[in-house]
């Protein structure tokens, strides 16, 4: 009984089992190592032992009278803390020499422990009991009530004793420093012997202060009415009763927000650091082994180290230490020799583990932000590939068609779709297919899938496929190939069953595919370059689809390109796109169709008749968007002009801009260039007005246009001609080649004007060489051009004579034009004086200047134009001269 509490802690060191390690190393030999104190020493526990019985601390006492006379007493118990460890519990002086200046002392009689009270405290025990409690009350915080209890509870235990109760609690939290938690569990074990103690007592021996206790506590558990406290499962905490499932679930939640936290920080350091810093300050309470036995986790006595190391971040639980190791042998090696240097005895070795579960959720934390990250791009390319009308991910997979309703939507009649009679007459088939479809599997016939619009932009090909599902009276969904394509593979493929499944729901119905060129490539035959994988894809799909009609479902495919001739071929076979419909640009009528079609929402007080004819004369080669976009251009200048209604100068200023560009005023020419610009001008007009198979001039202007265009001539075609001759050719060469034969004939010097002309000529001539059969050196031959110039389709004997053929050809046309404007030196005069004063002159203008022109006028030409017989060439449009290129450095 003469020692209680023996060690740098507080009540830690009261066990049982300390005071059994006590009476055996009391006789064994002297320890010299001031760490042996870090563990429970040989000294500290002198009673309370109770199963040993009141003979135990005699017996004890007796042994340690037998060290003292031998002398050892000091060399067994340390004296020193460990370093790191002495103010571990606030500086406390090492218990063994308090143990050995303390007087061997007996219980005294009048302290001799009743039934359910342990021994009397002497003095010395008396002053440490006091300190821990002390430090107990620095820990916590508890309720005023509830720490008058505590306070009586002490009191209690300084008069009569240590009760087995707490004692026997004291032991168990006897290892390592006096945590918070380990205070509240010591606070609630001592209230809660003090509360059963009063429960237990007699009603009479209660004393009435200890019911007012109570009942200020508010912590009446049901004991002092007679109800039993179920202590099996529940201990109290604060005076409040916890249960282990709210234990449990209060563990969890912590633990949650534990790894909810910041997470844990670490640092890594040498093994001579963690020794020299930790090891032998005797601040390592364990070691574990984790990363597959390649490194050490250090756990420290976090009070201890923040005492040490007040700045440091290894007080914080969280944080942790970690050394690298060569092996687990090598490692636990080392780690003996340490100790053995150090003089732990073997029951006080640091514990090591090897990796809980703890690491594999460290790891996981650890990885987590990197699976958040990649898991999601994993996840979308998968489904991407997986494809599929689930495939819904962020809606890739989805189709992007529009769907057009039948009778909100789609107004488009066949009506409003003019100048294509015959694709019109095709296309309607496919009406009577949606909108009767008896009549054809009546006798059998099977219904075309599909049909390719194929035709140059903007010839309506949209609008034919809106105008068939509007006469249907059906759905119409709409999408473009370009939007199958995506980054990922298999996306394409999965909108294309997309958009059947939805056209599947809504049949009968009309899906039409513009651009089906961007997906329906002829597919390479290996080897291409780059990856081509996703378009095959979604054309494989596409023709599955086609072929996965059953022919009763009516859905219709209508598909437009620009490009027919790219397409594979297995697109275009019988059972997918039946029908081939080539819309082209429209012809003279079918222009006049259109423009009627268009000028029926503009305000004009012009004839009809006359306007559309004359405006259709005038617009070659316009496709049907043009032409809208002509209406609509000549209705703006019109509203700019605040006219009242749309006149034939609005359109033919219209017709001028869509043709040549805006009109730029801002470009100043000096006045020799201006000279230039109107000889050159000028040549053009007197070759077309001359020569009999070239285009009659209908206006010349040198105001500059559009991209760079210094002048501007525009001609009139006879009318819709599809063939060329050798004599319409040559004109249209000389007539080409006149700016710049003008220029010749009327300066000095020649400029770079007439770039552009050289170019069209020298075109012209080849394709008359190698193309049309056109000269009697090469015969009827057809070179094909190689784009990539990788090589010529010819010897270059050959090559020599399609060169000499080009010169003869451009030479000859040099020649006639050359003898024509020299002829007509003085009307060119004539014509570019005039254009100097005017800039824009008119077919008009041109009569007045030289006449009529000596030939027979195309019928159109002079119901429109009012000028005399005579066909003037065709095809060609308009010409316009390029500003001069830069002169090349050489
Ligand atoms: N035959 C036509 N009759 C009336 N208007 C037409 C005709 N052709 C084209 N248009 C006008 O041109 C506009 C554009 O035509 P559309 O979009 O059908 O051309 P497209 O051939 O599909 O062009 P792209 O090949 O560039 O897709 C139409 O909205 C319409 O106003």
């Amino acid at each position: 009984m003469s020692a209680i509490l023996r060690q740098t802690g507080t009540f830690a060191r009261i066990s049982k089992s300390s005071f059994r390690s006590a009476a055996r190393s009391s006789v064994r030999a002297s320890n010299h190592n001031p760490l042996a104190v870090y563990r429970i020493s040989a000294q500290q526990a002198r009673g309370y032992a109770q199963d040993d019985g009141p003979k135990e601390p005699n017996k004890n006492k007796e042994k340690k009278d037998e060290s003292k006379l031998t002398g050892k007493e000091d060399k067994e118990a340390p004296i020193k803390p460990a370093p790191g460890t002495e103010n571990l519990y606030n500086g406390n002086t090492p218990l063994s020499r308090q143990q050995k200046n303390k007087p061997e002392e007996s219980p005294r009689p009048d302290e001799t422990p009743q039934a359910n009270e342990g021994p009397k405290l002497d003095p010395e025990e008396m002053k440490l009991f006091n300190k821990m409690i002390d430090e107990l009350r620095e820990k916590i915080l508890l309720p005023k009530a509830q720490m008058e209890i505590f306070d009586r509870a002490v009191e209690k235990i300084r008069k009569e004793g240590i009760p087995d109760e707490v004692r026997d609690h004291m032991e168990k939290l006897q290892d390592g420093p006096l945590t918070l938690w380990k205070a509240m569990t010591m606070a609630a074990h001592i209230t809660e012997w003090d509360r059963k103690r009063h429960a237990e007592a007699k009603p009479g021996e209660k004393n009435a202060d200890s019911h007012e206790h109570e009942r200020k506590s508010g912590t009446d558990d049901g004991s002092s009415s007679g109800k039993k406290p179920d202590e099996g499962s529940s201990f109290m905490l604060f005076g409040r009763r916890f249960d282990p499932s709210t234990f449990i679930s209060g563990l969890l939640v912590a633990m949650f927000l534990y790894y909810l936290g910041p997470g844990e920080s670490s640092k890594e350091i040498t093994f001579q650091e963690f020794r020299n810093a930790f090891f032998d300050k005797g601040l390592v309470e364990k070691l574990t082994v984790v990363s597959g036995g390649h490194r050490v986790r250090v756990h420290l006595y976090p009070e201890a180290t923040k005492d040490m190391y007040p700045d440091s971040p290894a007080a914080n639980p969280s944080f942790h230490y970690y050394f690298s190791i060569g092996s687990v042998e090598a490692f636990e090696r080392r780690i003996d020799e340490a100790q053995n240097e150090l003089g732990i005895p073997a029951s006080e070795r640091i514990p090591i583990t090897y990796a809980t579960p703890n690491d594999s959720w460290a790891l996981f934390m650890y990885l987590l932000p990197t699976l958040l990250f990649i898991a999601p791009i994993l996840y979308i390319a998968r489904r991407g590939a997986a494809g599929g009308v689930q495939n819904n991910v962020f809606g890739m997979g989805k189709s992007r068609a529009k769907k057009f309703n039948h009778e909100t939507d789609v107004k488009v009649k066949f009506k409003d779709v003019a100048g294509m009679d015959e694709a019109k007459q095709e296309i309607m088939e496919f009406v009577s297919f949606l909108k009767k479809p008896e009549q054809f599997q009546r006798l059998g016939a099977k219904i075309p899938r599909g049909a390719i619009l194929s035709g140059p932009p903007g010839t309506g090909k949209t609008l034919l496929a809106k105008a068939t599902a509007g006469e249907s009276q059906v759905p119409f969904f709409s999408v473009s190939g370009s939007e199958f394509v995506e980054m990922f593979v298999g996306v394409g493929a999965s909108r294309v069953r997309d958009l059947f499944a939805m056209a599947r729901k809504s049949t009968p119905c009309i899906i039409f595919i513009d651009e089906i060129d961007a997906i329906g490539k002829a597919r390479s035959k290996g080897g291409s370059f780059g990856g081509n994988d996703e378009r095959e894809a979604t054309l494989n799909q596409i023709l599955t689809e086609m072929d996965g009609f059953n022919t009763s479902e009516q859905v219709v495919v209508l598909a437009g390109t620009n490009r027919a001739d790219v397409l594979d071929k297995a697109l275009l076979r019988p059972g997918r796109f039946d029908r081939h419909i080539a819309i082209d640009r429209p012809t003279m009528d079918g222009r006049k169709q259109i423009f009627l079609v268009h000028l029926g929402k503009i305000v004009t007080n012009e004839d009809m008749d006359f306007l559309s004819g004359r405006l259709a004369a005038l617009t070659p080669g316009f496709a049907g968007a043009d032409i809208a976009n002509c209406c609509n251009e000549a209705a703006l200048i019109a509203a700019r002009h605040n006219a009242d209604s749309v006149t034939m100068a609005h359109f033919e200023q219209a017709i001028e801009r869509v043709i040549g560009g805006l009109e730029k005023k801002s470009l100043v020419l000096s006045p020799e260039e201006k000279k230039t610009v109107a000889y050159h001008e000028a040549g053009h007009a007197i070759c077309g007005w001359f020569f009999k198979y070239a285009d009659p001039l209908l206006k010349v202007s040198i105001i500059p246009r559009g991209q760079g265009a210094l002048g501007y001539a525009q001609y009139l075609p006879a009318g819709d001609t599809y063939l060329m001759n050798v004599n319409q050719l040559m004109d249209r060469m000389a007539m080409t080649l006149g700016g710049r034969i003008s220029e010749e004939l009327h300066f000095d010097t020649v400029t770079s004007g007439a770039s552009d002309d050289f170019n069209k000529v020298t075109r012209m001539a080849t394709a008359m060489v190698t193309k049309w059969g056109m000269s009697k050196k090469l015969g009827p031959l057809h070179f094909e051009d190689d784009e990539n110039k990788f090589h010529k389709p010819f010897a270059e004997s050959t090559a020599q004579t399609i060169d000499a053929e080009v010169r003869r050809i451009v030479d000859e046309a040099y020649k006639q034009c050359y003898d024509l404007l020299a002829a007509k030196k003085k009307e060119i005069g004539l014509v570019a004086e005039e254009l100097l004063s005017k800039e824009v002159l008119g077919r008009d203008d041109m009569v007045r200047l030289l006449g009529p022109r000596p030939f027979d006028e195309n019928k159109d030409f002079a119901k429109y134009f009012g000028g005399g017989a005579g066909a003037p060439p065709p095809f060609p449009s308009e010409t316009t001269d390029t500003p001069p290129e830069q002169p090349s450095p050489t």
